[in-house]
């Protein structure tokens, strides 16, 4: 074991070897959840490699997400652990402010990812008690092949790492622009254009709402049914209300008053269209990771028509969408707000912690920890306080872990030499 890790410290040049032992976990992802764990892990003194595929942290923050974006919770729900926002910070921050912060995280803790490494596969290894982590580098020029052994891993690739892209007829033949609304930046460039929103997440609403702001027409496809809520009630956080009332409260309870306030506020929304699920918000939310919608403006763009509430869609055809209902609109693009997915079950072999949809099968708060050293940040469907709080059990639990073999290895290693300076005195 010693002569490992002291081989893996050598240069790597100088032996032209592909794989390197990590002293300490892998944490595959450098997005908040990444972070977090590694902030956590730093504080507790145990060293570790983050691998991200992108060129940089937080890339569904920096490289997927559309200008206009700020937090839809309050701030104190959206914070990484350790390190607070700047007081200055406004309720709802912006997406900038939000990299700002994750930017000056990562270089306060001084994290430094290995980017552009993409992890292609990772299984343990019984024989050996290591977890073999595999991935490709991408250069400008080349792409190259490592390897990873280590003793725990953290999955923190995160509930968004892949886009939904439905499959509908006639799509791939439609002729005009097409995009995920993981691609979408702004309206600017669909000035004047008649836009199809697939889906009312709030991706959906947000995206006709700034399309509407650009002199756009959305016309916005709501298929099944959707919680609408106000981001604020009579002035306060809806979350944080519901946060609150969930101390007293069973969920049930509070999902029926959560809708007599909405009711209260926004008054009756199916008939724009709007059917509410037959589950309650948070209920939908914690067992089927269905977020509410945060109203920041769009229902007030429903109300007045500039965004246009349509049903499901039956095929595309040159220039045109069929919906279910047999109506026929003349559109120029579409944006998919189809949400996204995880893509754990394409990379991590194995079958027990982690379910085919790609989020541990035990549910929040039991979902962070597996066997064999391996964790999962960032799977709660509880969004970035979700994230904090899988980060700082992950780095109590494999800080233990790693202070107890260290220990173990140090003893073993002042027996040693007490034998070899025992011996030498014959
Ligand atoms: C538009 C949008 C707005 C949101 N707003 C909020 C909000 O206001 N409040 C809130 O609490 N939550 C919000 N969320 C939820 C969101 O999940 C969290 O904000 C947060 O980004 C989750 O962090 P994460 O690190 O778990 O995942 P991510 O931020 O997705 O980070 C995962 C990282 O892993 C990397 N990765 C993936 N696969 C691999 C691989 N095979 N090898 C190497 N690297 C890999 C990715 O490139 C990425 O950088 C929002 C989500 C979206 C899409
Ligand atoms: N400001 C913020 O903080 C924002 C936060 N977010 C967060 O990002 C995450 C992802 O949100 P989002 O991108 O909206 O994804 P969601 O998964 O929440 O919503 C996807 C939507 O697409 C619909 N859909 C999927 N396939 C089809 C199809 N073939 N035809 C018609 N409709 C379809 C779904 O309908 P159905 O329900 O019928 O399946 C649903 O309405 C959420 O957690 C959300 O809260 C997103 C934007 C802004
Ligand atoms: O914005 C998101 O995607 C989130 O996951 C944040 C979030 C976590 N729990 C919620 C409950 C209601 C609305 C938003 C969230």
């Amino acid at each position: 074991m010693e002569n490992l890790f002291r081989l893996a410290d050598q240069d790597q040049d100088f032996f032209q070897r592909k794989w390197t032992l990590v002293n300490g976990p892998v944490i595959v992802g450098a997005g908040p959840s990444g972070l977090a764990t590694a902030a956590c892990l730093k504080e507790q003194g145990v060293p570790f490699v983050v691998l991200e595929r992108a060129d940089c942290i937080a890339s569904l923050w920096q490289k997927r997400t559309y200008d206009r974006l700020k937090l839809h919770l309050p701030k104190q729900f959206c914070q990484l652990p350790k390190l607070p926002f700047p007081e200055d910070f406004p309720e709802y921050p912006t997406k900038r402010q939000f990299i700002d912060y994750l930017e000056s995280y990562a270089k306060h803790f001084d994290i430094n990812p290995k980017f552009n490494e993409c992890v292609q596969s990772a299984r343990y290894d019984e024989t050996s008690g290591f977890w073999r982590v595999k991935t490709i580098v991408t250069s400008d020029s080349n792409k190259t092949e490592f390897e990873y052994v280590c003793r725990s891993l953290v999955v923190a690739t995160g509930e968004n790492a892949e886009c939904v892209l439905p499959d509908i007829e006639g799509l791939s033949e439609f002729g005009g622009e097409v995009i995920h609304a993981c691609d979408y930046k702004s309206g600017e460039k669909f000035k004047g254009q008649k836009v199809l929103v697939v889906g009312c997440g709030n991706s959906g609403m947000e995206v006709s709402l700034d399309l509407c702001n650009h002199n756009a027409s959305p016309s916005m496809v709501v298929r099944s049914s959707v919680h609408v809520l106000p981001r604020e009630i009579f002035g306060k956080s809806t979350f944080e209300l519901a946060v609150l009332m969930m101390k007293w409260l069973p969920l049930w309870l509070v999902d029926k008053l959560m809708l007599i306030l909405a009711w209260l506020v926004l008054g009756n929304i199916e008939k724009y269209g709007l059917k509410r699920p037959s589950t309650g918000p948070l209920e939908l939310k914690n067992t089927k990771g269905k977020t509410p919608v945060l109203d920041i403006g769009a229902l007030e763009k429903i109300r007045s028509g500039d965004i246009n509430v349509v049903p499901g869609i039956k095929r595309f055809s040159g220039g045109q969408v069929e919906l279910v209902n047999g109506e026929k609109l003349d559109i120029d693009s579409v944006v998919l707000a189809t949400g996204y997915r995880s893509n754990v079950p394409s990379w991590l072999q194995e079958g027990e912690f982690f379910s085919k949809n790609g989020y541990p099968k035990a549910s929040f708060p039991h979902g962070w920890k597996g066997k064999a050293g391996l964790y999962a940040a960032g799977f709660t469907r509880r969004g970035l306080s979700g994230a904090s709080s899988d980060a700082m059990r992950i780095a109590q639990d494999i800080a233990q872990v790693f202070k107890d073999e260290t220990k173990q290895l140090r003893m073993r290693t002042v027996a040693r030499h007490r034998r070899c300076i025992s011996l030498s005195q014959f």
